[in-house]
């Protein structure tokens, strides 16, 4: 068993295409992510965060190289992506419910705890509503708590908040890390927001252009929990130029 909640090792991606070129989409990467952590992962369009993620997610396999995850975490993922995709006919319980149905683990602590996370994600009062009642921001709200009801270790988000304003995605980043702070699982979060990264993350993950390699790795310094200081905070700013720099 891996120390590192997930750990990579010469991961490589190539896409083959019998039309065209392959695409190489990942090379040699290493990388190793501590249980707890929140590490996101940024760099240029169709350097590869997406495939890295899905192959993190075992949505898909690597070409060659090998990942390893503590504690059977391979089996147990949450994700959230851009899209929330949520049962229209069910309210916002019910589809937040909807793993541990499916799962059969309607225990009454999970219940219980499910309803904790609807309240620290301000759902309480939204219970009974349909999807198309919500706002956007509502919806990704109720696909978090959904990834994180049955208690896997780690979560992974592919530009969970892409689709929304900024306001409201400022807002959902503060909440986020309320439910991480709470929660304590693992997050790889890929966006393309360098000031997103930079606020949430404990480590920015810097991919280069493709094929996407590891161009750096950022630890981020700011004091948490984070909120408006955070981003008026003149390091906040230098980190966010810093990361600019390198993507280049
Ligand atoms: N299923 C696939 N088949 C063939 N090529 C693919 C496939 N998925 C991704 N690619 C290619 O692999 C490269 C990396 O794509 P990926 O979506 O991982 O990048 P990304 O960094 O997430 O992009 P973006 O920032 O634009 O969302 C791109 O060149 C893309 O065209």
């Amino acid at each position: 068993m891996s120390e590192y909640s997930v750990e990579l090792k010469g991961l490589n991606k190539v896409y083959s295409n019998i039309l065209k070129e392959d695409t190489i989409a990942l090379k040699d990467i290493n990388l190793q992510i501590r249980p707890g952590e929140f590490i996101s992962i940024i760099g240029p369009s169709g350097c590869g965060k997406s495939t890295l993620l899905r192959i993190i997610g075992n949505l898909d396999k690597p070409t060659s190289g090998t990942i390893e995850y503590r504690d059977g975490a391979d089996q147990q993922m949450g994700f959230v992506f851009q899209d929330s995709v949520l049962l229209p006919w069910k309210n916002v319980r019910q589809n937040a419910e909807f793993p541990l149905v499916i799962q059969k683990k309607q225990t009454k602590e999970n219940e219980e705890k499910l309803d904790e996370l609807l309240e620290l994600a301000g759902l309480s009062e939204f219970k009974t509503a349909l999807p198309r009642e919500l706002s956007g921001g509502m919806k990704q709200r109720v696909s978090i708590v959904r990834a994180l009801s049955y208690d896997a270790p780690l979560l992974l988000m592919d530009e969970p908040f892409g689709a929304l304003d900024a306001l409201t995605r400022d807002h959902l980043n503060e909440e986020l890390l309320k439910i991480w702070q709470k929660t304590k699982k693992t997050v790889i979060f890929v966006t393309h927001s360098i000031e997103e990264a930079t606020f949430l993350s404990d480590r920015v993950l810097v991919m280069s252009a493709r094929p996407g390699r590891v161009k750096e790795m950022v630890e981020i310094d700011l004091p948490r929990p984070r909120g408006e200081a955070t981003r008026n905070d003149p390091k906040f700013t230098e980190y966010n130029k810093y990361l600019r720099g390198i993507i280049g």
